[in-house]
């Protein structure tokens, strides 16, 4: 077959692809209507990933799971800003890693809104100025975000989804490598590259800033003091800096976990994953008591934070990551049973355990 034939089929195909997605853009309206009457959450996470999880097992053509997805992600992107103008804040400047994280979730269809700092991402959905946030919460080398952890404990929000975004750091700068004095960066990518920042510029000063766009902004005015940033592909393209050198960060496989919340929480899709926090009693014994409750109940537990109180001196707060849903009967018995060694146990969220 020539090339000629194989568009002409191209065409025809793109023509009925079209027509489907109309068809599915007008059942998506009804979706929006009856959400608004019944007052439901325009954003469905449950009902993409069961969707996404149906397509891939389904999926016996050519196409990867990665490019169904991507596919995927965008359609349903354009579904969302159908059914209503939706507003997604997030953690800016434009160019972050937390800026990329919300596109993956949410697409290009819909609105985004950059925050100067995390306490305006929570406080925009609070308030109802935003409809979703987007926040960092951990690296997979820095670990925890320490911000987002202390806003959730008088925050009325619900987690009701993750995104797991790969981050892969480079080396930007309008002047050549001999020349750079200054790295900038934000501090948790400055501890992602210490190895590679202590080979190769043992003798730069570090001055940390608060995102890595600001950095390659920084970079970019101050080239003639020697200033270069390091940072995500993007905001060297937003401020016109060259790559130096792609892929800069200690491990491989350096991986941050980002938190869309909102104002109501996600139902069980059969792999979730379940954040509380809690304080409990000053007396012996009660963490172990506490922690013992996902023991008896068989309950995995992921992970475990602790940040200072802010009362009172050297009192924490706790954050636990728990394998399950909320509303699932073991999770359920096991947080009624941490009630009882705690003066506090607040649900975060129960949520996809799934990142893509
Ligand atoms: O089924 C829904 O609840 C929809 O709103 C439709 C749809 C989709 O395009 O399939 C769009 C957005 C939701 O997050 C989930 C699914």
């Amino acid at each position: 077959m020539n090339l000629e034939d194989i568009r002409i089929q191209i065409d025809a195909i793109d023509r009925q692809l079209l027509d489907l997605l109309s068809s599915r853009a007008d059942l998506v309206h009804e979706v929006g209507v009856v959400k608004k009457r019944d007052g439901l959450q325009i954003y469905a996470p449950e009902r993409e990933e069961a969707l996404l999880r149906r397509l891939i097992d389904m999926n016996k053509g050519r196409l990867p799971e990665k490019s169904i997805r991507a596919i995927y992600r965008e359609i349903m992107s354009a579904a969302l800003a159908l059914e209503d103008d939706l507003k997604i804040a997030y953690l800016g400047p434009e160019g972050t890693y937390t800026h990329q994280a919300a596109i993956k979730r949410f697409g290009h269809s819909v609105n985004y809104a950059a925050q100067p700092n995390f306490s305006d991402v929570f406080d925009q959905v609070a308030r109802r100025l935003a409809d979703y946030g987007v926040v960092p919460i951990e690296n997979s080398t820095e670990g925890a975000v320490s911000h987002t952890l202390d806003l959730f404990v008088d925050s009325p929000l619900f987690i009701c989804s993750q995104i797991l975004l790969r981050i892969e750091n480079g080396l930007m700068a309008s002047i050549p490598r001999e020349e750079i004095k200054t790295l900038y960066s934000h501090p948790q990518v400055f501890g992602q590259c210490r190895s590679w920042i202590l080979k190769n510029f043992p003798d730069a000063d570090l001055v940390e800033v608060s995102s890595t766009t600001k950095a390659a902004q920084l970079a970019r005015d101050n080239a003639h003091l020697g200033a270069a940033a390091l940072g995500g592909a993007l905001a060297a393209e937003i401020y016109g800096l060259n790559l130096l050198e792609e892929s800069i960060q200690d491990r491989a496989t350096n991986t941050t976990r980002f938190l869309v919340i909102g104002e109501k929480p996600c139902p069980p899709t059969g792999n979730d994953r379940t954040s509380i926090l809690f304080a409990i009693h000053d007396r012996p014994g009660s963490l172990v008591n506490a922690l013992k409750a996902f023991d008896q109940f068989q309950i995995n537990m992921s992970k475990i934070e602790s940040r200072p109180s802010k009362r009172k001196d050297w009192e924490y707060i706790f954050y636990v990551d728990l394998a399950g849903h909320c509303e699932d009967e073991k999770v359920a018995e096991a947080l009624e049973e941490l009630r009882k060694h705690c003066s506090v146990v607040k649900l975060l969220g129960s949520y996809p355990d799934s990142g893509e």
